[in-house]
């Protein structure tokens, strides 16, 4: 039994060490995994207490459990610990939304009854039987045609009961409730039928140019206060004009470029005399166009349109898109050969509008929307909208991984549309632990009711014992790497500053120091076997699982190439290496971001610092058993700088499971790297984590531990030398 147990363990650890969370945990400072513990406490009591048999009912629910249907979990979610600790969270880049759908229902129609231009009328009379059945179409009309008859509003109005009738009766048109979505409209199918009639509605609220520059900025500060830095909204240019001031179609695209930049300097402006302007860096558009009666000529005409915005407003499109219901709407293949004329077009005209593309979003295999993602992928788009269907496909994950190609993942969205019954059948973790790069989205926020990214980040965290509080900053890191904000020069700080916040404040958002937080009970049964957990996955995990982490940041980063020709090209003296070392690292800061940052600057430097120093003299080869596997680890060859990397791991974590053969190595670096060569460095201070130093202290000769000192929350400490 004790065997059989042992092999459970090591199959368990070895499994968990190719997720993308051991990855997140291999970079993670001690106060985020402090954090992470105590939301994994909180979701482990919930669990009890809101989503379980014995919980209180959820009214309309059949079932209660985690990641049960949104739409009716919706109240109950909102007052859980847990989503209050998520919706403190930065939340990086929201990169997937259609700007119509962007605004909350009710914020909408307070915002459109200001506008006595509004009008409303139906195609049949109201009545109480009708009124369910029955869509508002909404409209400003010029100031000649405004009506003399009495609001709908009035209280006197004989059919609603008043403001608050017509606001449930337009609220209604513009969302879709859970009666809907769970029961009438129960496929794919009908819900889209019911999706695209809110559109309609909005329609005649949000093109019409004195609400849309409200309805703009109303989008920019509900996602501000929700921790999002910067979006990337897709907007609908099937319209040819919005209604302007004076009722008339007559507003073309360009102005409405016009208006979106005042509203984002605006917003800036503001967030500046507040004094918050590392907040948000901004916004920028992906050009949509619908596929419905699309034809080639039909896509041309907006092709030309996006080039001819991208050349007044380079700053403002980021990327073209085609949208609207997959299943039925034609394949992308329909419209290669105009595709193909926009990209040579680009090249003549030293333009980059990169394809932006709705693929897969689909329960279909093989079927014409599944068949999406072939396209989207030889087209060459930077990003893929949804690929609910990718999962099937190992091939296209592949690519995904190798061509770093972010998914936009719309998990609440799936599951309304009816993709998936709940968020536990979504595909999101499989192709999250396959290394598909994912971000996560909110799409049409104003009809799902998930407004933020709050809510989709909370569906993600509670349908896992693994994921935590850790994966999912990972998934906020990496919105911070997709997306299609280049920097002014005048910005670069200010992007590498958010960066900052978004790895270190993740953990300040967290109720540490709260009085009702259990951070400080550490002694009920949960915590222990929490603390367990994590105390277990930190030792067996560390060794195999930080080399998948280097593997992976090193593969997307590109940088052990780089790395290795410095290896290569820099003789062993000390200024010029250091010099170049130094600098490196700061690209690396700025294009990683701090956690990755901090990894090749704690882990990969220090080694490669440890390395060169020694001298040149090749070792023989060591010997690596990693599960079962030999690896030959020859130290002075490029290609196996990582793998040394991995022998540091070995060695300084001692997992159970890895039986390292570096007794040898240990003496050859006993030998050669001694306490001294730090001196001679001249390092003023140099800090390294505390598990390094104990690795020092076993294996090199001459580290004397009292000279370290410090020490604290971020579990790191001073040495000075
Ligand atoms: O999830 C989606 N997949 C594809 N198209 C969508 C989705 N959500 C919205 N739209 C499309 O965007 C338009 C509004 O801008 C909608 O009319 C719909 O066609």
């Amino acid at each position: 039994m004790e065997e059989y147990l042992r092999e459970h363990e090591l199959l368990i650890a070895e499994d968990r060490s190719h997720r993308v969370d051991a990855d997140a945990f291999g970079v993670a400072s001690d106060t985020e995994k402090q954090a992470d513990q105590i939301l994994r406490r909180i979701r482990a009591e919930e669990h009890e207490t809101v989503w379980s048999r014995a919980a209180p009912e959820i009214p309309g629910a059949a079932h209660v459990f985690p990641g049960m249907e949104f739409l009716t979990a919706r109240e109950t979610i909102l007052k859980t610990k847990l989503f209050r600790a998520v919706a403190k969270m930065p939340k990086g880049t929201l990169l997937h939304s259609h700007l119509d759908a962007t605004v909350n229902a009710r914020v909408l129609l307070n915002i459109a009854l200001k506008h006595p231009a509004i009008h409303v009328r139906t195609s049949t009379r109201l009545t109480a039987e009708t009124i369910h059945n029955v869509l508002p179409e909404f409209c400003p009309l010029p100031q000649d045609q405004w009506t003399s008859l009495g609001s709908l509003t009035d209280s006197v109005y004989e059919q609603g009961s008043g403001s608050a009738g017509f606001n449930e009766w337009a609220v209604c048109a513009l969302t879709i409730n859970p009666t809907e979505a769970y029961h009438t409209h129960n496929t794919t199918a009908k819900i889209w039928e019911k999706f695209l009639s809110t559109f309609a509605v909005a329609r005649g609220l949000v093109w019409y140019m004195l609400i849309f520059v409200e309805y703009v900025r109303e989008f920019f500060l509900s996602s501000i206060e929700d921790g999002i830095l910067y979006i990337e909204t897709r907007i609908p240019f099937w319209y040819k004009y919005m209604i302007g001031a004076d009722g008339q179609e007559n507003v073309p695209h360009r102005e409405w470029l016009l208006v979106y930049d005042e509203v984002i300097a605006g917003v800036k402006r503001d967030l500046a005399a507040q004094g918050r302007s590392d907040e948000f860096v901004g916004s920028k558009i992906i050009y949509s166009a619908v596929k419905k009666d699309l034809t080639c000529e039909g896509l041309e005409w907006f092709l030309e349109d996006c080039i001819a915005l991208k050349q007044e407003f380079p700053h403002l499109i980021c990327g073209f898109d085609l949208v609207g219901p997959e299943d039925p709407l034609p394949p992308l293949i329909n419209f290669i050969v105009p595709f193909q004329r926009f990209v040579t077009r680009q090249k003549v005209l030293d333009l980059d509008i990169p394809f932006i593309l709705h693929a897969g979003e689909t329960l279909g295999d093989g079927t014409a929307a599944d068949m999406n993602l072939y396209d989207t992928i030889l087209l060459g788009t930077k990003r893929i909208g949804h690929s609910f269907s990718l999962a099937k496909h190992p091939k296209l994950m592949e690519l995904c991984r190798e061509r770093n190609i972010a998914v936009e993942m719309c998990p609440i969205s799936n599951e309304i549309l009816r993709l998936t019954g709940s968020m536990p059948m979504h595909p999101l973790p499989i192709l999250m632990n396959q290394g598909v790069p994912i971000t996560l989205n909110s799409d049409d926020p104003a009809v799902f009711g998930n407004m933020g990214l709050s809510f989709d980040f909370f569906q993600v965290l509670i349908v896992s014992e693994v994921t935590g509080l850790l994966t999912v900053k990972a998934l906020a890191r990496d919105s911070l790497k997709h997306n299609q904000y280049t920097a002014h020069p005048g910005d670069t700080f200010i992007w590498s500053t958010l960066q900052k916040r978004i790895c270190s404040s993740l953990a300040c958002g967290m109720p540490l120091s709260r009085p009702e937080s259990p951070a400080s009970t550490h002694a009920d049964a949960t915590s222990r076997k929490t603390r367990h957990r994590v105390d277990y996955y930190a030792r067996t995990h560390n060794a195999i699982s930080l080399w998948h982490a280097h593997d992976l940041a090193l593969a997307r980063a590109e940088c052990l190439p780089k790395i290795a020709v410095l290896r290569a090209s820099v003789p062993p003296l000390r200024t010029r290496y250091f010099a170049i070392r130094d600098e490196l690292r700061d690209q690396y800061r700025l294009e990683l971001g701090r956690a990755q940052t901090k990894y090749l600057g704690d882990h990969y430097f220090k080694v490669f610092d440890a390395l060169h120093f020694m001298q040149m003299r090749p070792p023989p080869p060591y010997q690596l058993e990693v599960r079962g596997r030999m690896h030959e680890l020859n130290l002075w060859q490029e290609g196996h700088l990582k793998a040394c990397v991995m022998a540091y791991h070995v060695w300084k974590s001692e997992a159970r499971h890895c039986r390292l053969k570096i007794r040898e190595l240990r003496k050859e670096i006993a030998g050669r790297f001694l306490w001294r060569d730090f001196a001679r460095m001249r390092w003023e201070r140099v800090r390294m984590k505390w598990a390094a130093v104990c690795a020092f202290k076993q294996g090199i000769r001459g580290c004397d531990p009292s000279r370290a000192c410090g020490g604290g929350a971020s579990g790191s400490i001073s040495v000075r030398v």
